[in-house]
């Protein structure tokens, strides 16, 4: 069975919005664990917009399932993350004020830049994934750098799989996806999931891609659980990720 690893950056953004402790996200990232999340994913920003670096530090100790950071390695991410030591952390090449992550590490332009970071990461005990496109010729790169696990940046996947759904002879782009993680998977690199992953496009991602180990998921599933909430919409989603 694929894992979920629950992304709270979400109700980080509702709490920020009003300055005060409501929702508690360290209480919400117990909830989720307790309805059955196989992790907690904290994705904090520079402009800690939603998730604060505080917020990380004040999680370490109440997660008990595995604790994924994900991020840009500044020097200040890699301090906190070295600091807190999670499970896994999941490098992501976005510059400081993007709205959401929307591409992959240039696994070959930048590596020496993540040789240098990922064995800092991985001195530490720490699983290192980095996030990528689906693009075959920068899975080498991933491995050389020294990465344990890849997570294929699925944004494009899934506005693709919107539109399959009218048009499913243009669905073209999964192969690359298929191709990349068969190439990952052949060289020794697990193969995580994220971005826009969601109810409608999850089931078909997990059936077509064997070897998914983890799937980070946030924004959808905060919305599902506005209606289902959130124990029901948890338990949809791992229902999804059965073998
Ligand atoms: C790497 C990735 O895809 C996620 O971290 C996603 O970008 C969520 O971040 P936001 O919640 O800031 O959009
Ligand atoms: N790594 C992807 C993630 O954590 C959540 O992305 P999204 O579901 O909020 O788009």
């Amino acid at each position: 069975m694929t894992k979920l690893s629950v992304n709270i950056n979400k109700f980080a953004t509702l709490r920020n919005a009003r300055g005060g402790n409501l929702p508690d996200i360290l209480k919400v990232a117990k909830d989720c664990e307790s309805f059955g999340a196989d992790g907690i994913t904290v994705h904090p920003r520079p402009d800690e917009r939603h998730i604060r670096y505080q917020d990380v530090r004040d999680l370490k100790p109440l997660v008990t399932t595995e604790f994924n950071i994900e991020g840009y390695p500044s020097p200040d991410f890699m301090d906190l993350v070295l600091e807190v030591k999670p499970e896994q952390c999941t490098l992501v090449p976005d510059p400081p004020g993007v709205i959401t992550s929307n591409t992959g590490w240039d696994t070959v332009g930048y590596q020496s830049f993540l040789k240098n970071v990922i064995s800092t990461l991985k001195a530490a005990g720490i699983r290192v994934s980095i996030f990528l496109n689906a693009d075959v010729s920068k899975v080498e790169g991933a491995k050389t750098a020294g990465a344990d696990r890849i997570e294929l940046y699925t944004g494009p996947y899934a506005e693709e799989y919107a539109n399959a759904r009218t048009q499913p002879q243009n669905f073209q782009l999964f192969n690359d996806y298929k191709n990349t993680a068969f190439a990952a998977s052949d060289i020794g690199l697990e193969i995580n999931a994220g971005h826009d992953l969601n109810l409608d496009n999850l089931r078909f991602f997990k059936l077509h891609i064997p070897q998914l180990k983890e799937v980070s998921i946030g924004h959808a599933l905060v919305c599902d659980a506005l209606y289902f909430g959130l124990e029901n919409t948890i338990q949809l989603y791992k229902r999804q990720l059965q073998d």
